[in-house]
């Protein structure tokens, strides 16, 4: 939901060694799908494990204005009565999508191909978000959408009363405009093809062939490939949410640079198409273990073991860039502790997530004495024995921003303030707990 809260300062000091487990809670891009796909099937889906940051809740609030019957039963255990493929009812007010971009633009596209019309909303943070990339190709499919200046929220769309398939060529690499599209195919007769250049995370692919649908992705000399056949009946399905790998890397984060630490983080989402960060850290020397590697929900798991040690700066090639999209943040506070360098190449899509990432981790790292170079598509972190801290990170509405900057003062010489940590309830509501029954000292 959008809300003016007032802003919620929080400072982080100088810890002792972090011990412990850490229960880091459901995936949030697994999370936002079981939903939707619940709502689009007919029969019960039962989600255990859902994340309930304000982002899913958002997401289960507007499935419950389409007409699906959406239920908490316990702590992360849901239940999703839908209403089917195409049977998503006209909603009485505007669906607020909050702080959410996966929310807005997922059901963005499964509206499309609906003829019901919906007005879109979201915070400051999320009205300032593009949102072209995905209402341009939606319209492709018969849709009729209104956006304010610029493509950005507020929008309505009127769906398509008779929707023609799509074959698109994603100009950015982004799991949320290739889930878009694959949502709004799902209405339109025929075959509707996304062609990405690099592979983003594949949990739509992997959830919708659970629920039923019939879709495939190969790899040919156009890229990776993902075609999807139109009016499929969904079939509802259980969802056993894994644990978010975006969220485990900053307890993970934190371990690695606070001396002496040895945590335990429990069932994360080993998702090749999600796993960027934990190659680089393994590439800087970081001493983390990967136990009990099994399969849960459809997805890879395993139970992460980190240990503190030295770290050694290294480059970040391009390529890997949507495999870690969210954990770059995360990372240049890591980089801040490491020995030399680290660069981080063709990161552009940074500058348009909940606030301009690059822009903001480079601001606050300064403000806390660590020396940063920025291009419009990457940015380079220069570790040092010692990081100074003692300054004042400003989050701009970034739930991720928040929590790197907080992680980043449990190792400084002199505590680390944001200025608001509200938007942490965004994705990870228990953060500040559990870092707290860790050892950290932060609040
Ligand atoms: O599809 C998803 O669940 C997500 C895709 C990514 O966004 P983009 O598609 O904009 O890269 C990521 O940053 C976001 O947190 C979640
Ligand atoms: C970019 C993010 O989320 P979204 O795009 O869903 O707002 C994120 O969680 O880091």
């Amino acid at each position: 939901m959008s809300h003016s809260a007032d802003p919620r300062p929080m400072t982080s000091r100088r810890s002792g060694p972090l011990k412990g487990e850490a229960q880091v809670p459901g995936d949030k891009s697994i999370s936002h799908r079981a939903l939707i796909l619940g709502a689009m099937s007919v029969g019960e889906t039962r989600i255990t494990g859902l994340l309930e940051g304000q982002d899913v809740l958002d997401t289960a609030r507007a499935m419950a204005a389409f007409g699906a019957q959406v239920e908490r039963l316990g702590p992360g255990e849901w239940s999703v009565h839908g209403v089917g493929v195409g049977g998503f009812a006209e909603p009485e007010g505007v669906i607020d999508c909050g702080n959410s971009g996966t929310g807005v633009r997922l059901i963005m596209g499964a509206v499309a191909t609906t003829p019901i019309a919906v007005t879109f909303t979201g915070d400051a943070s999320l009205s300032r978000r593009p949102m072209a990339r995905v209402t341009d190709p939606l319209a492709q499919f018969g849709a009729d959408i209104t956006t304010r200046e610029g493509g950005r929220l507020p929008i309505t769309i009127r769906g398509a009363a008779d929707p023609v398939p799509l074959r698109y060529r994603t100009p950015v690499a982004s799991a949320q405009i290739k889930s878009a599209i694959l949502l709004a195919g799902l209405n339109a007769p025929g075959e509707t093809v996304v062609i990405e250049a690099e592979p983003t995370r594949d949990h739509s692919e992997r959830m919708l062939a659970g629920f039923g649908a019939q879709i495939r992705s190969e790899t040919t000399e156009e890229g990776h490939v993902i075609t999807l056949t139109g009016r499929p009946e969904l079939v509802a399905q259980p969802v056993a949410v894994p644990r978010d790998p975006s969220s485990a890397a900053f307890p993970v984060a934190a371990a690695l640079i606070v001396p002496g630490s040895r945590i335990r983080v429990p069932g994360v989402s080993r998702n090749p198409t999600r796993d960027g960060l934990y190659v680089t850290l393994l590439e800087m020397g970081a001493d983390i273990a990967f136990e009990n590697p099994r399969e849960e929900g459809g997805e890879p798991v395993a139970d992460l073991v980190v240990r503190h040690g030295p770290l050694k700066g290294v480059t970040v090639p391009g390529e890997r860039a949507a495999s870690m999209i969210d954990e770059f943040p995360i990372l240049s506070v890591i980089a801040a502790f490491a020995e030399g360098a680290t660069v981080m190449n063709g990161v552009a899509e940074l500058r348009v997530k909940e606030s301009d990432r690059i822009d903001a981790m480079a601001r606050g790292l300064e403000a806390n004495g660590v020396r940063v170079e920025e291009t419009r598509d990457s940015m380079t972190v220069h570790g040092m024995t010692s990081v100074p801290g003692g300054g004042t990170a400003v989050t701009h509405l970034d739930h991720r921003i928040a929590m790197s900057f907080l992680i980043l003062g449990l190792a400084t010489q002199n505590p680390v303030a944001v200025d608001d940590g509200g938007p942490i309830a965004t994705s990870f509501p228990d953060f500040l707990p559990l870092m707290q029954g860790l050892g950290g000292d932060l609040g």
